[in-house]
């Protein structure tokens, strides 16, 4: 065993967080067995999604990001978790050497507004539902009033006027270009994404950017946000998404991406975002979102997102409709009755981990299964992250927040359209955990806006 002074950051961090690492299994493999433990009838209730809950909560918090979205407002309650500071880590940085505490709450409150309506909305329009025309109107005006002098709050405020849709909310997005900002993968991605949607993606923009990407792929397979930093389910979805959108994503490593991020998925049914680390329901979409891609590309079966004009197709197959009905729907049947040992853990045998051969292959019926145990997932999200009262939170014990609930919802939209072939061909309800009422919209997995609305703004700014 390597002593203190030679054990790598990940080797420290091993020991440190294993005894975490353990209370979170046991919270989750309660919450398992409790679970299995119940009669079949009662199971359903409880795998149920709390829609108008979520709704309600949602709703509220953009109220409370203020009456015409100018007026500060202070209130910590609307700041998420610690996951949010890469969204505003250059910020913090800033502020924490020179700002009291209170102002540096304001400033980062101010910058993380145009993100709290992305999320919120986009959650919102992930459970099929849309905000009352005042609301509507806040918003549009707050954040076409925004300088958004920061590429990813630019990102979230674009996003969160294409989620709203229709002509006022598209046609106030100046589409400008600006130098400077960050560089990193997050960077990469966020002016990407954004000039793609925007229908403004040039080479002279993507200059630059494989290449980057390229330097940025760790020897374990994920992405990291820098060259020379770890491998993070957060970066790995930016570079690679990125990477599609320029058309570049072939010169990745793929095979050992895809081996790295299919063992994120542990035994907690949920994906960790490093390894050794802890998992949260945040990366249900940070590495699920990533197999959404991987899954579409022509490498691994699927038709591609063509070229230049980055055009979705779904998975398609060869076989006739109707082939799916006598799928043999085993595998999934395991996450949704776990049968937990003495001490209440779950079997390793129903747990993602010990199907690590996660391969692609296809059924007899030619139909391409999912990448990774999307039925695992689901039972997560659902059973672990989801708040009765409305919201869904990292992991048990944890608070219900903005950031984790958006990625909550797009992961399990991403889960439960794993198996379509279209947008036009709903799933099957095999395909779903739960009742069919917890069916979400589907996502565009390269902007992570639902698919309607990408497919409206897309028609939008090809116009004008
Ligand atoms: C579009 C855009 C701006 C994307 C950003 C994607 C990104 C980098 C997400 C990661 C956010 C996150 C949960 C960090 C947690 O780090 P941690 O060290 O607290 O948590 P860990 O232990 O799970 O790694
Ligand atoms: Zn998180």
């Amino acid at each position: 065993m390597e002593g203190e002074g030679t054990a790598t950051g990940r080797q420290r961090r091993a020991t440190a967080s294993q005894l975490d690492q353990w209370t979170v299994q046991d919270q989750v493999f309660k919450i398992y067995g409790a679970f299995a433990s119940i009669p079949r009838s009662a199971q359903s209730v409880i795998l149920e999604l709390q829609r108008d809950k979520h709704v309600e909560y949602l709703t509220r918090g953009l109220q409370q990001l203020g009456p015409s979205f100018v007026v500060l407002d202070a209130k910590c309650v609307l700041l998420p978790s610690s996951c949010v500071a890469f969204f505003l880590d250059d910020c913090f940085v800033w502020c924490s050497s020179i700002w009291t505490a209170s102002i540096l709450k304001v400033v980062l409150y101010e910058r993380s507004r145009p993100w709290l309506c992305y999320w919120i909305l986009h959650s919102i329009a992930l459970l099929g539902e849309s905000v009352d025309d005042e609301l509507e109107d806040n918003a549009i005006d707050f954040l076409s009033r925004c300088q958004m002098p920061h590429l990813a709050t630019t990102y979230a405020a674009v996003n969160s006027l294409v989620t709203l849709g229709g002509h006022k909310a598209l046609s106030s997005i100046n589409r400008w270009m600006h130098d400077a900002g960050e560089i990193d993968v997050r960077a990469c991605y966020t002016a990407i994404s954004v000039a793609s949607i925007l229908n403004i993606l040039d080479d002279e923009l993507a200059k630059g950017v494989g290449n980057y990407i390229l330097s940025c792929q760790t020897y374990e397979g994920g992405i990291a946000g820098e060259p020379g930093s770890e491998a993070h389910g957060g970066y790995t979805f930016c570079g690679l998404a990125a990477m599609v959108l320029i058309n570049q994503a072939n010169s990745l490593d793929l095979a050992s991406l895809i081996d790295w991020v299919a063992f994120r998925q542990g035994v907690e049914c949920g994906f960790q975002g490093r390894t050794n680390k802890l998992v949260d329901g945040c990366y249900s979409f940070w590495q699920g979102g990533v197999f959404a891609l991987l899954q579409r590309l022509p490498a691994f079966g699927g038709e591609g997102f063509g070229t230049s004009d980055v055009e979705v197709e779904w998975v398609s197959d060869s076989t006739s409709e109707g082939d799916d009905e006598d799928r043999d729907s085993s595998d999934d049947n395991e996450a949704l009755h776990p049968e937990p040992d003495q001490e209440g853990h779950q079997s390793s045998s129903h747990s993602p981990e010990s199907s690590t051969a996660v391969h692609i292959h296809h059924s007899r019926h030619n139909q391409l299964e999912p990448l990774f145990h999307t039925m695992a997932l689901q039972q997560y999200i659902v059973l672990c992250s989801q708040e009765q009262e409305g919201g869904f939170r990292d992991k048990p014990g944890k608070a219900r927040d903005y950031y984790h609930t958006c990625y909550c919802l797009s992961g399990l939209s991403v889960c439960q359209y794993s198996r379509s072939k279209n947008e036009n061909s709903p799933p099957l309800p095999t395909s779903v955990l739960g009742p069919y009422s917890n069916l979400l919209e589907p996502i565009h997995p390269l902007y992570n806006v639902v698919s309607r609305q990408y497919h409206d703004a897309r028609e939008f700014f090809s116009k004008y």
